[in-house]
């Protein structure tokens, strides 16, 4: 059991917190389709179950991530916003955007060859450092191994780069890609792709959202501990508190957030990704920042290091991006426990465990609000660094009973998705000999990252039962058990379908003249959706099964993520959904299960293994059978 008093207990007073809370998730969701039971018969954990009839098609529930990131490698094919994932811009823009990251990519590939004396490797190339999955590097052997891989070059991979590096020059100029990416080219029929103007964070970090709202929001719900541009001089700090605002109106936001959000990390891949937080503070120095070393701010009583939080999204953005996630978590939770000092809720938490439910559902409600700019039970309205500053100092210090209550219950939205750390909850790769040695390097990468995370966010009163390797592991290893894929269909494939649907004739040839080579240049590229990973607060409670009555589906038009009814669901149902491909046979589906830590006890597995065991005592053959295609992953909603 755990020693942490954030990691859930097995009494019932927890039970009890546990029920109040994900009642007031499920009405604060607009209920009542379904109920959280916090155990099923069948020994899966917690599970969600119809209330009344749900008619096929129907919409079951839908909700709105508690956080959410961009997949790192996916941030070239897609400019989306950092809190919501809305793509934004415009349709030439996020053309240009492809084009322009993977020109990038393929040169950076070519360059290394180049670099590497032309000589061609058997070694382990790949598109860059940026986004390897922390196994595959604690997996490698030995460490002259990793650097002589690290330096060599897949002739193979390097060829193809230039075959692909000349056909996309064979369709489009260097100087159309830029116009496109600028705005300066504008393409016909695209009036009907209307996407927000992208927002630059007021400290230009170099990410990008798709409205002042959805910054403010951000900055609220975690970026104001998580940015790693530094604040700007003094005398401009007032008026960096109505920043994003002011982003808004700048003409010139759009192109320069698109050049931005490219700059730090957009193309994905290569040694562009890995310098990217470095990219984002010149970027930020650029618009105005001081130069000297910048001292460390205190923002909600947090002292927040901005150069050690650059160094933090470096090594995540290097090894596990998952980091970055575990980050949001820890840091919302940081200032939803301070806003409940400085509101005195703390002792009201203190004293009432359903006060203390109440608060962690009005977390999940309040992140639910989408764009609106709210951001928690307690939004205010954030104040100019120096005065948080001062009214912070005037705060006489909590009590460390004030301080416990009001970690736990900012903490709750994420306490029940807890299950195992994630060094322990990973599936190890048959390719690695030793699981003690591959599981320990897992503990390491953690430890080095949270010792790179502590040294950026300093907090005595919340720090030190928050930030500790335990809880840290445990956040990691809800996204490896909990996590949702989520997948935003491009309006760029819209626009380019939209085109092929027109009548044949004059005015399609005109149009098509100008699109086709970018479609040619795009190759399959051009349909490439925004893929993210996601944490929501139901939807992790819903177990998996090989013939689910549900699937999901998301809009990045309003941020929600929506369960659908696949079939009739009738009230007393337990809602399940598939986390694979369901049309795989028996054994192929609980080896891609292992992955997901469990062994599947859904109805038709138990049946498959009944069968495979009966036709086995019969001395048959194998376990099989398919179902009608499923895909587990969220596509957009038509
Ligand atoms: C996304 S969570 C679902 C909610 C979970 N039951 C809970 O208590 O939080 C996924 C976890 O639920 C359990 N689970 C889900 N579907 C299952 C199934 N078909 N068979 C066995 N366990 C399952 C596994 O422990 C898995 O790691």
């Amino acid at each position: 059991m755990s020693d942490s008093f954030l990691l859930p207990q097995p009494d019932s007073v927890e039970e009890e917190v546990a029920r109040a809370y994900y009642n007031d998730v499920v009405t604060a969701l607009g209920g009542p389709n379904v109920e959280v039971r916090l155990s099923t018969e069948d020994g899966k954990g917690k599970g969600i179950f119809a209330t009344k009839d749900i008619p096929e098609g129907e919409t079951v529930f839908t909700e709105v991530p508690l956080v959410s990131l961009q997949h790192i490698e996916n941030r070239g094919s897609a400019l989306v916003c950092y809190r919501c994932l809305r793509f934004v811009g415009t349709v030439e823009q996020q053309i240009g955007h492809k084009l322009h990251c993977l020109v990038e990519e393929l040169r950076s590939t070519t360059a290394r060859h180049h670099q590497a004396g032309g000589e061609g490797g058997g070694g382990a190339g790949g598109s860059g450092a940026a986004g390897a999955a922390a196994g595959e590097e604690a997996g490698d052997a030995e460490e002259g191994q990793e650097e002589e891989e690290g330096s060599s070059v897949d002739l193979e991979e390097v060829l193809q780069a230039g075959e692909r590096l000349e056909q996309i020059y064979s369709h489009v100029t260097p100087e159309r890609i830029e116009a496109l990416r600028s705005g300066a080219e504008r393409l016909p029929m695209t009036e009907d792709f209307q996407l927000p103007p992208p927002v630059p964070c007021r400290r230009r970090c170099g990410e990008v959202f798709c409205g002042a709202a959805c910054e403010a929001a951000a900055w609220e719900q975690f970026h104001c501990l998580l940015c790693t541009a530094p604040p700007p001089p003094a005398a401009d700090a007032a008026a960096a508190a109505d920043a994003a605002a002011d982003a808004a109106a700048d003409a010139d936001a759009a192109a320069s957030a698109s050049a931005a959000h490219a700059d730090a990390g957009g193309a994905g891949a290569g040694p562009s990704s890995s310098s990217s937080s470095a990219a984002a503070v010149a970027a930020a120095g650029g618009a105005g920042g001081p130069a000297a070393e910048p001292e460390p701010e205190l923002v909600h009583g947090v002292r927040v290091d901005r150069r050690a939080l650059a160094a933090f999204v470096e090594q995540a953005r290097e090894t596990n991006e998952i980091f970055i996630l575990a980050a949001q978590v820890l840091a919302s939770t940081l200032i939803r426990a301070a806003r409940a000092l400085e509101l005195g809720e703390a002792s009201a938490a203190a004293g009432a465990a359903a006060a203390v439910a109440a608060a962690g559902a009005a977390a999940a409600a309040g992140t639910a609000a989408g764009c609106s700019g709210a951001a928690g039970p307690s939004s205010s309205t954030p104040s100019a660094p120096q005065q948080q500053q001062q009214q912070q100092q005037q705060q006489p210090p909590p009590t460390p009973e004030a301080c416990r209550a009001a970690l736990a219950a900012a903490w709750r939205p994420y306490v029940y998705g807890w299950k195992r750390v994630w060094w322990e909850a990973v599936a190890v790769p048959e390719d690695v000999d030793s699981e003690e040695e591959f599981r320990e390097q897992l503990r390491s990468l953690a430890a080095d990252s949270l010792e790179l995370l502590a040294a950026a966010l300093h907090d005595p009163r919340f720090g030190p039962d928050l930030l500790t390797l335990e809880v840290y592991g445990s956040v990691v290893g809800l996204f490896e058990l909990n996590n949702l894929g989520l997948s935003v269909c491009s309006p760029v494939e819209d626009f380019f379908l939209a085109v092929d649907e027109e009548e044949e004739g004059p005015d399609k040839a005109a149009v098509c003249k100008l699109t086709g080579p970018l479609l040619d240049a795009l190759d399959a590229e051009y349909a490439t959706p925004c893929e993210a990973t996601a944490f929501l607060a139901l939807q992790s409670c819903i177990n998996h099964s090989c013939d689910p009555n549900a699937t999901a589906a998301c809009d990045s038009g309003d941020r929600t993520a929506t369960v659908l009814a696949q079939r009739d669901i009738a009230a007393g149902d337990e809602i399940t959904l598939s986390y694979i491909d369901v049309n795989l046979p028996y054994k192929r589906r609980q080896a891609e299960l292992r992955d997901y830590g469990f062994v599947c006890k859904c109805e038709r597995c138990t049946a498959d293994l009944a069968a495979a065991k009966a036709r086995k005592a019969a001395g048959g053959g194998k376990a099989g059978g398919g179902m009608g295609a499923l895909r587990a992953k969220i596509g957009k909603r038509r």
